[in-house]
């Protein structure tokens, strides 16, 4: 039989003869690293619990969100779940959040989050970018590591991506010229240039990384990215502990999708949509986007998420994997300052995924999600 290692492109083989591979102590190193990702000013209510706000979401959103209360239940968190719809009402003409569900976040100071489907073409605009907007969630933190036992053609990625996560593609600043003609605005402004590119420093700094690595396309868009790059090295100046350089977007998909163990030693920081899109192709590397989670961090309040949509095609079949809101939510624990949950539930999971015997469809396992949410409940 054919094993992946034959697939491999040369680069690729390698890459699999060099790099060691990631044990479960480094796997549950590496989450526990992203102990600071913010500041959290949310408090206890009298019986010692915090709350959280909870939005289920659409598609495989409510599935999953059921498997991390059981999984939370079970290793007895101190959380008390407040959820909250944020089916969009129309204010001044634009789409916006229901107040309720505004102020339960800002009491609380933060949120887990399945995920939002938006229409495409006509339609509300997207609840997912509308929230990131109205809490000022200026950095989307998206890291992305091999799990151990769950073979792909690479088993030793470590990426973490920061993504720009208030305006450029994603501004949502659209009109028709004349008929035929459509102008989209990609909008990037100093301030939130400069908020994200120092998070992304002072993240090196956090996680001890050496490098920060900003990837643009400068070279077409001049005057955008170029404010951005530009940004960048003068913020590069504040930090002379952290090597800083720069990469073309279309350079990193081809170099991270033919080598990424040069990627582990960097902190990547990019404008809105290339983290969107970049983010994605990780998640392949490792096994898909059942895997990888994701932190919307502000200064006020912050909101954990899976890097992935609603994944219409499974809805509502108990299929979906829910480790990455699993992981979102251990991003979260530890942003809360509540480490010792997050490692235990943490600990419970990456050993699951190792064992292998229950697995979700999307990594070749037969398991449904309350099975594979079971067996992680078993071990705590
Ligand atoms: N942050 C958010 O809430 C996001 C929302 N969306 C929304 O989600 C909807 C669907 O978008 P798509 O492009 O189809 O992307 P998607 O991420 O929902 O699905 C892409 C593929 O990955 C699979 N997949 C995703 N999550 C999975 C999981 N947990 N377990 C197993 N398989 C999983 C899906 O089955 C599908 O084959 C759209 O309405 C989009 O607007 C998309 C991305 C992010
Ligand atoms: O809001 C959406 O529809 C998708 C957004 C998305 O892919 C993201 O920003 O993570």
């Amino acid at each position: 039989m054919l094993s992946l290692r034959s697939f491999a492109a040369p680069a690729q083989r390698q890459c699999l003869r060099a790099a060691p591979r990631v044990t479960v102590a480094q796997a549950q190193r590496f989450y526990s690293s992203h102990e600071q990702v913010g500041k959290f000013t949310g408090k206890k209510d009298a019986q010692g619990r915090y709350p959280v706000s909870l939005i289920e979401g659409d598609g495989i959103g409510p599935e999953i969100a059921v498997a991390v209360k059981d999984i939370f239940a079970a290793a007895k968190a101190p959380i008390t779940w407040e959820p909250i719809s944020v089916d969009p009402i129309l204010k001044d003409g634009k789409t916006a959040i229901p107040d309720a569900a505004i102020e339960s976040i800002k009491r609380n100071k933060i949120a887990l989050k399945g995920p939002l489907a938006t229409p495409i073409g006509k339609g509300h605009v997207s609840l997912n970018l509308t929230l990131r907007r109205t809490f000022n969630l200026f950095a989307n933190l998206r890291p992305c590591r091999s799990i151990v036992g769950y073979k792909t053609p690479y088993d030793n990625v470590d990426t973490v991506l920061i993504r720009e996560n208030t305006e450029g593609e994603y501004s949502g600043i659209e009109h028709v010229v004349v008929e035929g003609v459509v102008q989209s605005i990609k909008l990037i402004t100093r301030e939130a240039s400069e908020r994200v590119l120092r998070y992304a420093f002072q993240q090196a700094q956090i996680i001890g990384r050496k490098k920060v690595r900003v990837v643009h396309k400068a070279t077409i868009m001049k005057m955008s990215d170029g404010l951005f790059l530009n940004v960048a090295r003068e913020i590069a100046k504040e930090y002379p502990d952290i090597e800083f350089d720069a990469e073309l977007l279309d350079n990193t998909c081809l170099k991270m999708t033919t080598d990424p163990l040069p990627y582990n030693d960097k902190v990547l920081v990019m404008p809105n949509l290339y983290g969107d899109i970049l983010s994605d192709m990780s998640a392949g590397l490792i096994g898909g986007l059942g895997l990888t989670p994701s932190g919307n961090i502000g200064d006020e309040c912050s909101i954990f998420e899976a890097v992935h949509g609603s994944a219409p095609d499974i809805a509502g079949k108990n299929l979906a994997n829910p480790t990455a809101l699993l992981l979102s939510s251990m991003m979260m624990l530890r942003h809360m300052g509540l480490f010792e949950y997050a490692d235990k539930i943490e600990k419970a999971a990456f050993a699951t995924l190792a064992e292998g015997k229950v697995l979700t469809g999307d990594l070749g396992g037969k398991g449904t999600t309350s099975q594979f949410a079971g067996a992680i409940i078993e071990k705590l």
